[in-house]
C-alpha cells in the first residue's frame, strides 16, 4: 500500500517543522564520499498510479509516497545520499499560492542557510504546473546550489513509466558540479532546460518540456548530464528575496480571443485581484472592446501585464494603454513575477520597470512606431 500521508497534514508538518529537522521522512544510509541531495516530493503523475498499466490519462496523481519513489530507484544511491520530505502529495493544479511560497522558503532554508547539510535539491512535481514552481524557485532562491524540478508523464504503474529514469536524471544533474550557476533546471525525458525558459508544450507525451526559443542546455547520456556550453544564467533572470513575505497577492489570468471584451476584468478586480495578466493574442494584442476594461482596471491602480497565449515569443515594451509588457515570460510565469513584485510592495512604476528589465535587449530598439 502506498506510504502516503494526507496532503494537508504533510504540508502542515512541513510548515511547523521548517527550520528544525525539516520533517525529513526518508534518509538513505549515509555514504561519506557522496554529496547530499534533498528530495522534496509534492505529488503529480510521477507519484501517480492506476489499476490499469496502459492507463496514462485517467490514473490518480499523487498516491505514491516519497519513500516508495526513492526506493524504486536504488541507483540514486550510487550518485548521492538522499533525504526525502513529503511536502504534499497532490496533483499540481491544486498547488496553492501559499504552498508555492512555503516551498520557496523551504528550499531556501534547506539549501542557503549557514547550517545547510544539502548540496542540492530535487523537487518532484506534477507536470501541469511544473514550470510555475520552477520559475518561482528560480526567481527567489538566494544561493547558487542546484535545484532541479522533475516530473513524469506516465504514472508509476504504466508500461514504460518515465518517473524512475527522470528522478535518477534529476538527482544526477543536481549533484553534477557543472550544473551550478545555470539557474533552476527542469529535467525530463533525457533533456535539461532552464526554468526561466522551459515549459510544458504538449499535453500528453513524454517529450513535452522544451524551451522552444532558447533550446535545451544539455542532455543525459547513460543518465549522466552532458552540457552544451559552460555555465551561465539566463540573460533576463532577476532574483527576489521573499524571506519577509508571508503571502502572495491574488493575480488572475484572462485569455484573449477574437473580439474578447474582457468584461471579466471588472469581476476580477471587484473580487479582489491585485493584478491581472492578459494572455493576449499574438504578441499580446487586446481587442478594441477589451481595451476599455483594461483602462478601467489601470485607473483603479491594478497593474495589467500583457503576455501571449501563444506561450512562446516576446511581448515587447513599450506596451500600450498603460499596460505592462511581459517580455519573454509566458502568462503563468508573468503571473508569478507580478505576485512576487506586489508581495514586495513595489509600486506600479517599479513593477513596470522590473518587467521591462526582462527585455533589456529589446529596449535598445525603437519599437514605438509599431504600437
Ligand atoms: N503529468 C502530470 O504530472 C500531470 C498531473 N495532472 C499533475 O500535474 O499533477
Amino acid at each position: 500500500a502506498p506510504l502516503v500521508a494526507p496532503a494537508k497534514s504533510a504540508v502542515q508538518l512541513v510548515e511547523r517543522d521548517r527550520g528544525s529537522d525539516f520533517n525529513v521522512t526518508y534518509s538513505s544510509n549515509y555514504t561519506e564520499h557522496l554529496p547530499r541531495t534533498l528530495i522534496i516530493a509534492t505529488g503529480g503523475t510521477i507519484a501517480g498510479s492506476s489499476a490499469d498499466n496502459t492507463d496514462t490519462t485517467t490514473y490518480t496523481a499523487g498516491t505514491v509516497g516519497i519513500e516508495q519513489l526513492i526506493v524504486a530507484v536504488p541507483e540514486l544511491l550510487n550518485v548521492s545520499n538522499v533525504d526525502g520530505i513529503q511536502f504534499s502529495n497532490i496533483a499540481s493544479e491544486s498547488i496553492s499560492d501559499g504552498m508555492a511560497l512555503n516551498l520557496s522558503k523551504l528550499v531556501n532554508e534547506a539549501l542557503c542557510s549557514n547550517a545547510s547539510k544539502w548540496d542540492a535539491a530535487v523537487i518532484t512535481h506534477g507536470t501541469d504546473t511544473l514550470e510555475e514552481t520552477a520559475f518561482f524557485i528560480d526567481a527567489t532562491l538566494q544561493c547558487d546550489k542546484p535545484v532541479v524540478v522533475v516530473g513524469a508523464m506516465r504514472p508509476s504503474t504504466a508500461i514504460g513509466a518515465d518517473g524512475g529514469n527522470n528522478l535518477l536524471s534529476a538527482v544526477t544533474t543536481a549533484v553534477t558540479p557543472a550544473s551550478r550557476n545555470r539557474g533552476t533546471l527542469i529535467v525530463l525525458n533525457d533533456r535539461i532546460c532552464q526554468a526561466l525558459y522551459c515549459q510544458k508544450t504538449q499535453a500528453n507525451t513524454v517529450d513535452t518540456f522544451k524551451s522552444p526559443e532558447q533550446g535545451f542546455i544539455g542532455t543525459l547520456l547513460s543518465t549522466k548530464p552532458v552540457y552544451y556550453s559552460t555555465p551561465s544564467q539566463p540573460t533576463f533572470k532577476r532574483v527576489y528575496d521573499l524571506s519577509n513575505v508571508t503571502s502572495l497577492p491574488p493575480v488572475e489570468i484572462l485569455i484573449g480571443y477574437q473580439g474578447a471584451d474582457l468584461a471579466l476584468m471588472d469581476v476580477a478586480v471587484s473580487g479582489g485581484a491585485k493584478g491581472i495578466v492578459i494572455a493576449g493574442v499574438g504578441s499580446g494584442s487586446v481587442s478594441e472592446t477589451g481595451k476599455d476594461h483594461v483602462a478601467k482596471a489601470v485607473e483603479q491602480g491594478v497593474p495589467v501585464v500583457r503576455s501571449t497565449k501563444i506561450n512562446v515569443g516576446a511581448v515587447p515594451s513599450p506596451a500600450y494603454a498603460n499596460t505592462i509588457a511581459a517580455g519573454l515570460l509566458n502568462p503563468v510565469k508573468a503571473r508569478r513575477l507580478l505576485q512576487i513584485l506586489l508581495a514586495l510592495g513595489k509600486s506600479n512604476d517599479e513593477v513596470k520597470q522590473a518587467f521591462e528589465e526582462q527585455l533589456q535587449g529589446f529596449l535598445t530598439l525603437d519599437l514605438k512606431k509599431h504600437y
